[in-house]
């Protein structure tokens, strides 16, 4: 059997335009694991609703952050898997969950190459059904249609590993290496409450009350909340932050349902009102930077924090193209080529 990889991150519009941006959050925000809602609730949400102004409004944020190749999350990737390439045998493909670069065009890219077993590689550290899980039922969905001879399997949410987080220990402290801050923030993208609720397998462990996430259970296999907080205590250990110096927070949310606490934008609006002067920022729900990062975090974020009268406001880039981030990656899928082992 001919072996191949299929990295897979979220997605981007085509361009920073209010045309393409529609395109892309019509596609994105009308999957049942985003906005996980009956189809016509969903459709008279997302597209008698959110689509008739939202586009407008992300586009002008997208044309802060565009780059001149493109957008920054694409080209992010593109470079990492450019690097994982020269560090593999087998060949690697890259494609998005929405827009352009679709999976079916990554499969097909692999199997035209000759590959018949497919590493499935969702690039997220946490499981969420927004990410990991949309990813693995469609590349199963297209397999089942288009590739039916093809062998598929998937790597799972990695964010406990412990050559993952000394990845993401060593990228945080070289670039935090002199700089004096009080407080580090570890951010992770949002998610409904009700999410955490949905992929809950012994269907009555989460409480999302603050405990359930840090007792012991099946269910945080699937727990993207307990999966966050666990980077955090990680990372906290393997860089000996003292208590009290960071925190964790949940930033992106859309809607009026609750979702993860406590928010991004407001931790920061108390990091400042408190007297904190100098804070650092790190995103580990995300592998590449992204609209998210650059934009939410990195320009709003720090409006947000000099407002409340902060001073030095530190963002940690994403692990994007990191060489031991690629060394990482590239180990794990060699030692998938040698004896089908999946993410150790
Ligand atoms: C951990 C990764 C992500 C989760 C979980 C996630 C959930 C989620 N997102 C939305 C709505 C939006 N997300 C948007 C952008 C965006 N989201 C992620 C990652 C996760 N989303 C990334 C990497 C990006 C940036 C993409 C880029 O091109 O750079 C957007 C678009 C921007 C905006 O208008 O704010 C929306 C909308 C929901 C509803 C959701 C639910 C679980
Ligand atoms: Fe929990
Ligand atoms: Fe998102």
């Amino acid at each position: 059997m001919k072996k191949g990889i299929l990295l897979v991150n979220l997605g981007s519009p085509d361009s920073p335009t209010p045309k393409d941006v529609k395109k892309y959050l019509g596609e994105f925000l009308m999957d049942e694991r985003v906005i996980d809602i009956p189809l016509v609730a969903r459709t008279a949400l997302v597209k008698g609703i959110i689509l008739k102004t939202r586009p407008k409004q992300s586009a002008a944020a997208y044309k802060k952050i565009w780059w001149e190749e493109g957008s920054p999350l694409i080209v992010l990737s593109e470079r990492l898997q450019k690097k994982i390439q020269e560090q593999v045998e087998m060949p690697v493909a890259l494609a998005m969950r929405y827009g352009s670069m679709t999976i079916k065009k990554g499969l097909q890219e692999l199997v035209d190459k000759g590959v018949d077993e497919v590493l499935l590689f969702p690039l997220y550290p946490q499981f969420a059904m927004a990410t990991t899980e949309t990813i693995t039922v469609l590349a199963e969905e297209l397999r089942q249609q288009f590739f039916p001879n093809l062998k598929i399997e998937s790597v799972p949410a990695f964010y406990n590993k412990p050559d993952y987080i000394e990845v993401l220990s060593n990228a945080i402290k070289n670039h935090l290496e002199g700089k004096n801050f009080e407080h580090l923030l570890f951010s992770y993208h949002g998610v409904p409450e009700r999410h955490i609720r949905k992929s809950d397998v012994t269907k009555s462990h989460c409480k999302i009350d603050g405990s359930c996430c840090t007792t012991p259970s099946k269910a945080h296999e699937f727990c993207y909340r307990h999966q966050c907080l666990e980077v955090t205590r990680l990372v906290a250990e393997k860089l000996e932050l003292k208590e009290g110096t960071y925190s964790t927070s949940f930033q992106s949310r859309l809607g009026f349902d609750p979702w993860l606490l406590p928010y991004t934008d407001r931790t920061i609006e108390r990091l400042g009102k408190k007297g904190i002067k100098n804070m650092a920022i790190v995103t580990p729900a995300f592998v590449s930077d992204c609209l998210e990062t650059l934009e939410e975090i990195a320009m709003e974020g720090q409006e947000i924090f000099h407002e409340m009268g902060g001073k030095d406001f530190t963002t940690v880039p994403c692990l994007n193209d990191d060489d031991e981030w690629v060394a990482l990656l590239s180990k794990w899928i060699n030692n998938w080529a040698i004896d089908e082992t999946i993410v150790v």
